[in-house]
């Protein structure tokens, strides 16, 4: 008897608890889907929201959310839509991007991401909380000016395989796509300095490392842009989920293997006391040729062994680097080329700010002092960044509710910040189509909004390699240009863009090259 008036009182409990549970969602869900919904965006249908209009192929996906922001949130700088239940907005006005990113409240990514984490775990891109603070402190020392001059000759050496390489196109009067030569340049060089290995994509782009870096970065796209491959359990129907299982095995088997090889000879070394416990060392020759620490020795001096960073902590980090820094720079040099080639009177005068800093004709090497002082080529490489940027959109979870305008956006939403769009905005542009590198110099700068250009995104999550990139860009388009001009032959208003991970032109990006007259 005395039981079952527990057990009742038991369930009324819990039944209290649930009523109020649900009661309160349902007052927080009321109170976001009226907050969302008094921003400017398309008509949306119960649960699915605007899910039909967004899910389309990677070729309309950049335009059908432009064009629904060109219709329904010009003026304000926002727009909103569902993508099933869950409320997105999308930014496109500096304004409007400054409370987001500026914030130390908004600094977790959108669950987009997620299909990133069986390849790069929560490593600095994906990490959100503690985990991204600790790691960031770690990591930032990693990037310090002393070290990048060290990786200028990696950039070089790669870049003169690229040059050799490009002869074969001398007399393509057809053209040909640069983008697969730039990214397998592109992809040696962080192979080089995130690992300390070469893959040497530029002479074997069949490698197995190399293609299942392609493959699983394909993958992931399909799986941001498909609704029904987004839950695992449907994943792992498909053909697709086999291949990307293998791809992982490849790539953690790869990045594990070197891991642990150079904590072995980090190991021997100390203990021949031919290393010191500090980055000074660098000299020793561990591969029979000079030896430069990569990101991953400085990883496995930062582990403490294993104190601080496991091995796989220090894999994270070192497949995040594969996978960061390359696609987005392969990108970043692509365009900028294809924009020179399309503008002779400007390629000109950035061939002869190179000829004017190195000698025209010149064979010696290229320092980072020549390259710091390539101003009017990093003009240009901002402008290409302007036009094409490499992450063409960024996802950040809003975390706590946020005024814009007039608008309220509750706490989880999801921003995409459409940096394509908002580096297109004529007020801080003029004439924003038009490839205008003087835009980015030293006097045409001030005054400008701090969140109007932003493709390294900004704010306390911005990009870590930002100066790795440009040194690299300038050493590869500088190198590239001290051998041949370039002439594009696609026009930009003929191209199809990607709006996947990294913005890509569908067909590629057809250009001619011409030896200089010596
Ligand atoms: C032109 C080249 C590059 C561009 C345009 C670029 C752009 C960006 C952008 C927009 C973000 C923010 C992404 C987001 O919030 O979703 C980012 C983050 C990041 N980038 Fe880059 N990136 C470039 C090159 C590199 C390179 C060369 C490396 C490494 C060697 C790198 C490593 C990272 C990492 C680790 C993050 C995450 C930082 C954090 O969350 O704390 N990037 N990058």
């Amino acid at each position: 008897m005395w039981d079952l008036s527990l057990l009742s009182a038991v369930v009324v409990v819990l039944l209290v608890y649930v009523l109020v549970a649900w009661h309160r969602y349902q007052k927080r869900r009321a109170r976001m889907v009226r907050l969302i919904d008094r921003i400017p965006g398309p008509p949306s249908l119960p649960l699915i929201g605007n899910t039909i209009e967004l899910n389309v192929e990677h070729d309309e996906l950049l335009e059908r959310l432009m064009g629904s922001t060109k219709l329904w949130g010009r003026r304000v700088g926002v727009n909103r839509m569902w993508n099933g239940t869950k409320p997105y907005i999308t930014v496109f006005h500096p304004d409007r991007v400054e409370p987001i990113l500026s914030s130390n409240k908004h600094i977790d990514k959108s669950k987009d991401y997620s299909y990133l984490h069986p390849w790069l775990g929560t490593g600095l891109l994906t990490s959100s909380g503690s985990k991204w603070h600790s790691r960031r402190k770690i990591l930032t020392p990693a990037f310090h000016f002393k070290i990048l001059e060290d990786f200028i000759d990696v950039f070089l050496e790669q870049s003169s395989i690229l040059v050799k390489k490009l002869e074969r196109e001398i007399g393509n009067e057809a053209g040909f796509n640069i983008f697969p030569y730039i990214t397998h340049c592109a992809l040696d060089v962080i192979c080089e300095t995130a690992m300390g290995r070469q893959v040497n994509a530029q002479g074997d782009s069949q490698s197995e490392y190399v293609k299942a870096v392609y493959e699983i970065g394909s993958i992931i796209q399909n799986r941001q842009s498909k609704l029904w491959l987004q839950p695992d359990w449907m994943f792992r129907w498909t053909h697709m989920y086999k291949t990307h299982e293998k791809c992982i095995k490849i790539l953690h088997g790869f990045s594990n293997k070197v891991i642990q090889e150079r904590k072995e000879e980090f190991a021997k070394l100390r203990e021949k006391n031919k290393m010191a416990s500090t980055v000074s060392d660098e000299d020793t020759n561990t591969f029979g040729r000079k030896k430069r620490l990569a990101f991953l020795d400085l990883l496995i001096e930062a582990s403490r062994d294993g104190a601080v960073l496991s091995n796989e902590d220090i894999r994270e980090e070192v497949d995040t680097f594969m996978f960061e820094g390359h696609d987005t720079t392969s990108a970043a040099i692509s365009w900028a080329l294809f924009l020179l080639g399309g503008q002779p009177d400007i390629q000109t005068k950035v061939i002869q700010e190179i000829d004017g800093i190195l000698g025209p004709g010149a064979e010696q090497g290229i320092t980072m002092k020549d390259l710091n002082e390539m101003k009017y080529l990093e003009c240009c490489i901002k402008e290409a960044l302007r036009l094409y940027p490499s992450v063409p959109i960024i996802a950040r979870q809003i975390n706590e509710d946020i005024n814009m305008a007039h608008y309220t956006v509750p706490a989880g939403t999801t921003a995409l910040i459409i940096t394509y769009m908002l580096h297109r905005n004529p007020e801080s542009f003029p004439q924003p189509e038009q490839f205008n590198p003087d835009r980015f110099l030293k006097e045409n700068v001030i005054g400008r909004h701090p969140y109007a250009y932003i493709p390294f995104s900004a704010g306390p999550r911005n990009c870590i390699g930002q100066k790795f990139a440009l040194l690299e860009e300038k050493a590869v388009i500088a190198s590239i240009l001290r051998k041949y001009r370039v002439e594009a032959v696609d026009r930009r208003e003929n191209l199809t863009l990607l709006g996947e991970l990294i913005l890509r032109p569908k067909h590629g990006l057809r250009i001619k090259i011409f030896p200089r007259s010596p």
